[in-house]
């Protein structure tokens, strides 16, 4: 409930982040009782390596507060959209990070935008939007798998967030947006398996005064096929780029420091005193040993207004022709 704004205390049925390590990191709900796998109510324990925690009583702690567990300790945390993104249950493949924060950024996507994502998956992007374009912004989000769409809305219902988004079931690639969202979004973002299909409906929810779409497509392939598809109706500042976020380990070291004495001895004839080597203790960033892993391009494109649209198809299409 505290992803719509900072609280100070833990109430019951607050998604709260539990921090115990950098890699030990979970989200727990606050209550004293839960429902297992049988149906049966049963008292609310999460297990971790530390020990076992109730959750029902974090009811009443403050977020930031260190609490004790039989083997250790951690820390409760309000949620975020980053935090969520790394504990949520996977229902699909998601959208990290380093991708939303390029995604966010290159999509212009600040309070009171519209946007329309398909599709929601795991509700991973769909958290991040949120949270960029609230309170007067909306997300309209779309999955042709009921039972993904129903998950995601009872989450967003579960975080308060269900004023802000607005969760269709629908396949986009063959029935679009549905004419409701004509000319009504400020961006668009596509992670399907055929976004080249999507894009063409992509156009009718894009405002007559233009706007951005972006899609995530783990192939090249799927790359070049939408990038023709965006050539062809217009689209421009067409751009694919791959986000890689390395870590550089900051280290310690020992440097000689440079000496340039024996050049004054050259000089003179004299053979000089001869010193021992004198060595500085400086702090310096290492970049990793390997590159992290691929995870998909981002290719973003604006669509100009309507009336700047034919004469773009026009240039597009002789790049097209030039091409061949
Ligand atoms: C990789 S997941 C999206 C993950 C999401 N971006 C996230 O960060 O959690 C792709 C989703 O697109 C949905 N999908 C695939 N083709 C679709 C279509 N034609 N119309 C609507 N949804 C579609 C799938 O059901 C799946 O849930």
């Amino acid at each position: 409930m505290s992803f719509d704004g900072y609280k100070h205390i833990i109430y019951e049925g607050d998604t709260v982040i539990l921090y115990l390590t950098i890699t030990q990191v979970y989200c727990i709900k606050a209550e004293t009782k839960t429902v297992n796998k049988k149906g049966t109510v049963v008292e609310n324990v999460f297990q971790t390596p530390y020990g076992a925690l109730k959750c029902g009583e974090l009811i009443g702690k403050y977020y930031g507060s260190k609490i004790s567990l039989s083997k250790g300790w951690g820390y409760v945390l309000q949620p975020t959209p980053e935090l969520w993104t790394i504990t949520l249950p996977h229902r699909t493949q998601i959208i990290y990070t380093p991708d939303i924060s390029m995604i966010i950024l290159q999509l212009e996507l600040c309070p009171g935008s519209t946007v329309v994502e398909s599709g929601t998956g795991s509700g991973s992007l769909s958290h991040a939007l949120i949270r960029a374009v609230k309170p007067h912004g909306h997300l309209y989000t779309f999955d042709f798998h009921e039972a993904r769409a129903d998950t995601a809305l009872e989450e967003f219902r579960d975080h308060g967030l269900a004023n802000y988004v607005t969760v269709n079931t629908r396949d986009v690639c063959e029935n679009g947006f549905g004419d409701d969202l004509n000319y009504k979004a400020d961006a668009v973002f596509l992670d399907l398996p055929h976004p080249w299909l999507a894009i063409p409906h992509a156009l009718n929810v894009l405002k007559r005064t233009g706007g951005r779409l972006c899609s995530f497509s783990p192939c090249i392939e799927q790359v070049q096929r939408s990038c023709l598809m965006l050539l062809k109706l217009g689209f421009q500042e067409i751009q694919t780029v791959e986000v890689l976020q390395t870590q550089y380990g900051v280290h310690q070291r020992h440097l000689p420091v440079l000496n340039l004495d024996f050049l004054k001895n050259e000089k003179d004839g004299s053979e000089g005193e001869k010193k021992e080597r004198e060595v500085q203790k400086v702090v310096t960033m290492i970049p990793p040993p390997s590159m992290p892993g691929h995870t998909g391009y981002l290719t973003f494109a604006t669509l100009p207004p309507v009336w700047a649209r034919n004469l773009q198809i026009t240039l597009n299409q002789n790049d097209i022709n030039e091409a061949d």
